[in-house]
């Protein structure tokens, strides 16, 4: 098996050097200055244990690659990237090889299955960041991170087992579901604070308003008949396998959505964050003015430019309360 990582940045650059590092076949597809650092001197894991330089072959577009019935293609780029990024898998003539959405939110493997036949789930745990191009810092020990890995939309096969297997040889904890959109879902109820902390600021005391994002989010989840499963602080194999530790010389990590805000790249990923609780309240009648607001800001904040921390959480409180989804002060 070859590993495609497709979308070489914080969680697709962890995985593709830690399995170059162990010893597994990898091509990397990437953009901008990320390729070319990649290109030049492969990419330098930064971890709070130690630093190592993987070299593995990266092109920037899939058509450059020659793909082989056994290939396994991750996608790792956000969300709104992904539909391009199928297009271009087509393009390249992808046809049955499995495809498994290394992805936060639950709409990843919708958009695949209706492209592609062999679609799978994996819900990250994973905190990673670029650094520098081509400089990816990794602050999870001692594994990288948990993936549950399953088939979409249910069961598993022996592409998980495969993927698995290679994963855990490359130090990331590999766990085979029957369920994964269960824990996918789940996981999503974490990825509602990503805008909170992204608008807010490192800082900010919004523990408030998470609890109103998640309650909006369970409501919906309930009227759609949609189990999830907690892979919180509940989740036994957190405390084990994933405790995250600074790196010395690199500044503090922000979610994956911070990161966006930070690079300033016009995107964010809120729309298929919050933006899926929007859309099922819409879908079954639940009313979600909280993730509405944070989903709208989102947007706005990338049209514009704003830096994380730009809007303060008593102005997120008035234009809540204005909305009537929080009392008036
Ligand atoms: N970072 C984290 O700690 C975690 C992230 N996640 C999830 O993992 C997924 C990936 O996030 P993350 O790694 O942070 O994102 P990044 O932005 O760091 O990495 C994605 C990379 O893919 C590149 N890319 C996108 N489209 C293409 C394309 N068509 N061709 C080539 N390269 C492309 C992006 O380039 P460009 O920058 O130019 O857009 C970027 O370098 C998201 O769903 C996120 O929510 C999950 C858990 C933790
Ligand atoms: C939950 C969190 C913040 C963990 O890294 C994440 O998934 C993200 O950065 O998108």
């Amino acid at each position: 098996m070859r590993i495609i990582v497709y979308g070489a940045g914080a969680i697709g650059g962890t995985v593709a050097a830690a399995l170059t590092l162990s010893g597994q076949e990898v091509v990397g597809i990437a953009r901008g200055a990320q390729l070319k650092a990649i290109q030049d001197d492969g990419l330098l894991l930064r971890t709070p244990e130690k630093t190592e330089r993987a070299k593995f072959s990266c092109v920037s577009d899939p058509t450059e690659i020659d793909f082989r019935p056994d290939d396994a293609i991750l996608l790792t780029m956000k969300t709104q990237d992904t539909l391009a990024a199928l297009e271009r898998l087509r393009v390249a003539g992808v046809t049955g090889q499995p495809l498994f959405c290394v992805q936060n939110g639950v709409t990843n493997e919708r958009l695949a299955l209706r492209l592609f036949p062999e679609v799978h789930g994996v819900t990250v745990i994973m905190p990673a960041a670029i650094s520098a191009p081509g400089e990816i810092a990794a602050h999870s020990v001692p594994r990288h991170g948990i993936f549950d890995i399953g088939r979409y939309p249910g069961g598993s096969n022996a592409h998980d087992a495969k993927l698995a297997e290679a994963l855990e040889a490359a130090n990331i904890a590999a766990f085979v579901s029957q369920d994964v959109m269960q824990s996918k879902y789940g996981k999503l109820i974490l990825n509602l604070s990503n805008i909170l902390q992204a608008a807010l600021g490192l800082d900010a005391d919004y523990k408030h308003l998470e609890a109103l994002l998640r309650a909006e989010a369970e409501a919906a989840y309930r009227a759609a008949g949609i189990p999830w499963l907690d892979v919180g602080a509940a989740d036994a194999r957190r405390a084990q396998l994933v405790k995250q530790q600074p790196i010395a010389g690199i500044d503090r990590l922000g979610s994956s959505t911070t990161q966006s805000l930070a690079r300033g790249g016009g995107s964010i990923e809120t729309d298929y964050l919050n933006g899926e609780i929007v859309l099922l309240g819409r879908l079954h009648g639940v009313p979600v003015p909280a993730n509405t607001y944070f989903t709208e800001l989102g947007a706005r904040m990338a049209r514009e430019g704003l830096k994380p921390g730009a809007v303060s959480v008593a102005e997120a409180e008035a234009q809540l309360s204005a909305l009537g989804a929080l009392p008036t002060r």
